[in-house]
């Protein structure tokens, strides 16, 4: 059997009884390091050119981002050629410190010293494995070796940025695959590594943990992200940073609880690419804290830049659910969450704090409309369909013909199987119930009231043969089905009506809908006019067209007063 998970063994949890991480609440934005010039780059198919590099680079600068990993210039020519470009061309802002990769190797640490020349601040961020399994299998080192690895380098490190005393230099150490890496040594090399660097010397250092492969649930991360914090030597004169991957989908909550337990720096791409499952979501975490009222130090307000960088710089589309950023992500297909949001909305006053259902945070802030947040299809609701009317043309049903109205749509979306856009819907809506036929256009009307009630005169037809009809009842819709009655026989009882005065972007001022029998049969319509009388008179005679056909009656022409 190839499905067996018997092959796997369970990651062991920390042994922990004094842990207080779940307790804490982020306050505040960690000190963000962007890593997909590095992390991000060496996960492509194709790496990024050092166009799509500076393009990538000026981004996240115009992000705010203040520390940049920018590659790995031992490694590669063009990692090179781009830390050298930004350097002797003067790119890097004074507030931004670039960072750049090395193994704790004597002739790569050489080389990147080399291609930081001339930098006015550089962090150097050098690394090896301390894993259980990178040890015995792929170095074939006890403890001592690896460690000796970490302190040569280190101090190699450090003994080349001593002849370079013109940048201001941070160092960096990362044990990589920290989560496969067995607590006590983790902090035996850590330790062996800071007694190099002193950063309780005035030193900055920042020690990078990195769940290089993310092996367990992130409450497991950050016990051992609290139990190093706890147990390391000169804790408080170094930053803990994490980098987190997302191999088990869980690479943010891990930085985030990471956060909780202890840890100052997080290291991430934007979107998250990076190796397989790719790196900690910058744009993710940064928008949840902002979500939480939190400055997140980032300007994360031109998402559709952000994402159009990236994809042109990787070559990878983001996901349409992707979190804040995807296409999709403030869109409501369903009808209750529809009817939700657009209550919400209606009931939000300038200056409230967000709380609008299913919308975790305001689309507006990252540059999104609002017409995007309810779209149409076979799940949408009456609550959608009002919603894109009123949106979109100021037309505001009642609640009936919310009713009435969304089965036309949901019959539209069943038959065509996708999306119906607002113009679709406002065409069913003028096709359905805002058609005139022309025999029943309303021409004019004259309301004289009395003691008794009401007697209409109204003149219905084409402009060069209207007739005229005359009623009595006690308002208006009353009188004209009178003489509707009178004049051609048809019985109207008027189940409900509606009127509306229109807000500004529209010719007509007046909304008015109608739903009655006429000759028994159930019948609805609505118009626009100038006024709501005019909308009122005309949607009955609209609606009792339906059942009467587009022709006046035959015993119209009994007694027919034609203008010319
Ligand atoms: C988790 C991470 O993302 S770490 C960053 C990984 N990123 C990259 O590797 C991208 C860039 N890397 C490269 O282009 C290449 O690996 C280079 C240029 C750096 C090195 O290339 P090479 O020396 O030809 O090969 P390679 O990487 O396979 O070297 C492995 C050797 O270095 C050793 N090594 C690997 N990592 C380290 C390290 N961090 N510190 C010290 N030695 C190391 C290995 O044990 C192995 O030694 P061996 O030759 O005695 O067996
Ligand atoms: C070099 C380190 C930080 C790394 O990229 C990882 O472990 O994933």
């Amino acid at each position: 059997m190839s499905f067996d998970h018997r092959k796997y063994v369970a990651f062991k949890p920390v042994a922990k009884t004094d842990r207080r991480w779940p307790d804490k609440v982020i306050e505040k934005a960690p000190t963000w390091c962007a890593v997909d010039l590095r992390d991000g780059n060496q996960a492509l198919v194709k790496p990024m050119s050092i166009a799509q590099k500076q393009r990538m680079f000026d981004l996240l600068v115009k992000l705010g981002f203040k520390e940049i990993e920018i590659g790995f210039p031992a490694a590669s020519q063009p990692d090179f050629d781009f830390c050298r470009k930004l350097i002797e061309e003067n790119r890097v802002p004074d507030d931004v410190k670039i960072q750049v990769l090395t193994q704790a190797r004597p002739e790569l640490i050489e080389r990147t010293y080399e291609a930081l020349k001339g930098a006015k601040r550089a962090i150097v961020h050098v690394y090896n494995s301390t894993s259980t399994v990178q040890r015995e299998q792929v170095f074939g080192l006890d403890r001592a070796g690896i460690r000796e690895i970490a302190v040569n380098g280190a101090t190699l490190v450090r003994d080349i940025a001593a002849r370079h005393p013109e940048t201001e230099w941070t160092f960096q150490y990362s044990p990589e695959s920290f989560t496969g890496t067995e607590l006590d040594f983790a902090a035996e090399v850590i330790d062996s590594v800071t007694g190099v660097w002193r950063p309780d010397l005035g030193q900055p250092v920042i020690i990078n943990l990195p769940a290089t492969v993310e092996m367990a649930t992130p409450n497991v991360f950050a016990d051992q992200i609290e139990w190093i914090c706890d147990r390391i030597q000169r804790r408080e004169h170094l930053s803990i940073s994490v980098h987190t991957h997302n191999d088990r989908g869980c690479g943010v909550a891990a930085a985030e609880l990471a956060v909780m337990a202890g840890a100052d720096r997080v290291e991430g791409t934007l979107m998250g690419n990076g190796e397989r499952t790719g790196n900690m979501d910058l744009v993710t975490m940064a928008m949840n804290l902002y979500s939480q009222g939190i400055d997140p130090t980032l300007d994360l307000s031109g998402m559709a830049e952000i994402t159009e960088v990236v994809e042109a710089c990787t070559e990878i589309s983001t996901h349409p659910r992707h979190p804040y950023a995807g296409e999709l992500v403030f869109t409501a297909f369903s009808g209750s969450h529809q009817d939700a949001i657009r209550k919400c909305l209606s009931r939000r006053q300038e200056g409230d704090a967000w709380n609008v259902a299913y919308l975790p945070i305001d689309p507006f802030d990252v540059g999104r409309r609002y017409e995007e947040v309810v779209r149409i299809n076979s799940q949408s609701g009456k609550g959608g369909v009002a919603y894109v009317l009123e949106r979109d043309y100021n037309i505001s049903l009642p609640r009936w013909l919310q009713i009435e109205f969304s089965k036309v749509v949901q019959r539209e979306a069943e038959t065509n199987g996708g999306e119906i856009d607002s113009l679709t819907i406002h065409r069913l809506f003028e096709d359905r119930y805002l058609k005139v036929p022309e025999d029943w256009a309303l021409r004019s009307y004259d309301l004289h009231r009395d003691e008794n009630g009401v007697r209409a005169e109204v003149s219905v037809g084409a402009v060069n043969g209207s007739i005229a009809l005359e009623g009595y009842g006690l308002g208006a819709v009353e009188a004209v089905s009178d003489a509707l009655k009178h004049r051609f026989g048809i019985s109207i009882a008027v189940e409900a009506y509606d009127e509306f005065a229109l807000g500004e972007g529209t010719n007509a001022n007046a909304l008015a809908c109608i739903r009655l029998t006429a000759n028994g049969q159930h019948c609805s319509a609505a118009a626009l006019a100038e006024d709501t009388t005019s909308a009122t008179l005309q949607a009955l005679l609209s609606a009792v067209a339906q059942v009467a056909g587009a022709e006046l009656p035959a015993r119209s022409l009994e007694g027919q007063e034609v203008s010319a």
